[in-house]
């Protein structure tokens, strides 16, 4: 039988643990808010921006959307990232990536205060998750799939993970906080040879894609662990991960549903950071 890895029980162990700290913030007048600063209308971005505005709502947590034009310049953004960390309402800020072609991402990535920078953008974030530290912000996709196998209780020392995706948003973080788990990882992209010899060789698969029911059966054996971090539309046009769910279901050992898996606990895990961020600057004020 295979176990369907549900992000809705892992998300509510963690929401459970915050609805405290987010009481302590009212009595102290703070609510935390999160600045969303969304270009263009990507499906996965507003897929996200939903789960985030719903859950903030549950949660009360403040949520503020930014739609820019996806022509904007990169000094225009990174500007108005400087209005957001000037603004003393915003706890933390999330700005969608990949960002268009014709940014500057670099410029961009060291634009946002590294106090509110609740998806790890930053590079001065970034490298206490390459040092193994996992006190400060982390990015929140990679650590909601290390949640999901924690709270399931899966082994990860000395196992063989391979995760498709090579970006620093997903593949190369979540590589570093696998290895501070002893698991041996292997980053595959669109050069790598071979990836169905790589995949069924897994104890966990993880796959960051963004292809809508590209893996079937012929990538995983009946012992895979299979996380699917992929969120795209199929050709009918319904939210799908990288995975064809319904070929691999019965067959491999466990696997994520999309969706109900990872995006439910990357919106929990972003949330969370949040009113982490907004904790902080409260200190810092006294
Ligand atoms: N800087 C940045 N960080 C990200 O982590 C990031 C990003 N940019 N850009 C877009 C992708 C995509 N992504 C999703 C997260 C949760 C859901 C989610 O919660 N989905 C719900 C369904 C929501 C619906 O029904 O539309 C679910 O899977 O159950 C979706 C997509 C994070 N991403």
């Amino acid at each position: 039988m295979t176990e369907i890895l549900k992000g809705s029980l892992v998300a509510k162990k963690i929401k459970e643990s915050m609805a405290e700290r987010i009481k302590e913030l009212e009595s102290k007048g703070k609510t935390s808010t999160i600045g969303v600063v969304r270009l263009g209308s990507d499906p996965s971005d507003i897929s996200y921006e939903k789960s985030i505005i719903k859950s903030c709502e549950k949660l009360g947590i403040k949520s503020i959307v930014y739609e820019k034009d996806e022509n904007i310049s990169t000094d225009d953004l990174m500007q108005f990232m400087d209005v957001l960390n000037k603004n003393d309402y915003i706890s933390g800020i999330l700005l969608f990536r990949p960002l268009p072609k014709h940014i500057d991402e670099e410029r961009i990535r060291t634009s946002i205060s590294p106090d509110k920078d609740v998806d790890c953008m930053h590079p001065l974030n970034l490298e206490l998750i390459f040092e193994g530290d996992m006190e400060g912000f982390a990015p929140a996709t990679p650590k909601a799939a290390m949640e999901i196998l924690i709270h399931n209780n899966i082994e990860l020392e000395g196992k063989n993970v391979v995760i498709i995706n090579r970006s620093m948003v997903v593949g190369k973080p979540l590589a570093m906080m696998l290895l501070q788990k002893n698991a041996t990882v292997t980053i595959c992209h669109s050069r790598t040879k071979n990836l169905e010899e790589l995949t069924r060789n897994a104890d966990i698969v993880v796959t960051a894609l963004g292809k809508a029911k590209y893996f079937d059966k012929k990538y995983f054996t009946e012992k895979s662990i299979v996380i699917d971090v992929g969120v795209s539309l199929d050709r009918e046009g319904n939210l799908s991960g990288d995975v064809d769910f319904d070929s691999v279901s019965d067959f491999v050992e466990a696997i994520t549903p999309v969706p109900g898996g990872v995006g439910s606990v990357t919106t929990t895990v972003l949330l969370n950071q949040v009113v982490k961020a907004c904790f902080r600057q409260l200190t810092e004020d006294r």
